[in-house]
């Protein structure tokens, strides 16, 4: 199972990095971030259009090498000038070639708020999280228990950071629903068998929190993807590859937001 094998090398490297830095290192460098609220910029974008976080993906495990050359922070100011409501930077290295330094980097080269993609097991990755100029981080059902859920949850809290919380199963829906977290993510991608399904996100728009912002995540290529999820209720959209894979990820991003036919 691929998600297992994820999450087992990720628990060896947050227990590496746990021994080189200590907690209280990454305090002090949470301290001199204050989060950007990441759900209220999501909703606000969502007032007027469809809000999108862009994704800075260098690599996948089920697409390899998405793009080549990348450089963080031109990536984010290019996104950000194009329109993302927020950003989601991978910091996952082994199998995403991400880091907490392109989260760093990209974050501080723009003012909408960022989010740290990554399989987050441990409440040392939150404060981590912060201490790189996070605003958010995605908590992911099908990887935690829900006991680690309530403890991830309130953590973040403590550290003012949102939640993401991801599912793709009504099941998993029921499990995290009273978690209170500001936003609610659907992923089409079965993190199991990588297999990606927009019928997945449609099929849960109506169970989401309803205080929460919605987010579909994962196969979102074209205008008619996104508008099929925005009219189902979905708020906000989490786009990666299909923008990566563009030479200029801006000008796709501002393409698929202004399309010529919406102006004739
Ligand atoms: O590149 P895509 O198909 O647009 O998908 C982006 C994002 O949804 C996907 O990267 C993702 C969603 N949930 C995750 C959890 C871990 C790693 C990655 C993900």
């Amino acid at each position: 199972m691929h998600l297992e094998r994820i999450l087992n090398r990720t628990r060896h490297t947050v227990a590496e990095r746990k021994a080189a830095t200590p907690v209280a290192a990454l305090e002090r460098l949470a301290a001199e971030h204050t989060p950007r609220g990441f759900a209220s910029a999501l909703r606000a974008k969502a007032a007027s259009g469809p809000a999108i976080l862009a994704e800075l993906k260098k690599a996948s495990p089920s697409k390899g090498l998405i793009r080549p050359e990348f450089d963080p922070p031109a990536l984010a100011r290019e996104l950000a000038g194009a329109g993302a409501a927020a950003l989601s930077v991978l910091t996952d290295e082994p199998f995403f070639q991400g880091s907490l330094r392109n989260l760093e980097l990209a974050s501080a080269a723009v003012a909408i708020p960022c989010l740290r993609k990554d399989f987050m097991v441990d409440e040392y990755q939150i404060v981590e999280a912060r201490a790189h100029r996070a605003d958010a981080i995605l908590l992911i059902a099908a990887a935690l228990t829900d006991a680690e859920l309530t403890h991830l949850n309130a953590a973040a809290r403590r550290y003012e950071l949102d939640v993401l919380c991801e599912v793709h199963t009504a099941e998993e829906l029921d499990r995290v629903s009273a978690l209170g977290c500001a936003a609610y993510g659907v992923n089409n991608r079965d993190l199991t068998t990588f297999e990606v399904r927009l019928e997945t996100s449609l099929a849960l728009v109506e169970k989401l929190p309803r205080h929460a912002v919605h987010v579909a995540e994962s196969g979102i290529h074209t205008l008619d993807d996104l508008n099929r999820l925005r009219e189902a209720g979905f708020h906000a959209f989490l786009i990666g590859e299909s923008l990566m894979r563009q030479s200029s990820p801006g000008a796709a991003l501002e393409a698929l937001l202004s399309p010529a036919d919406a102006r004739v």
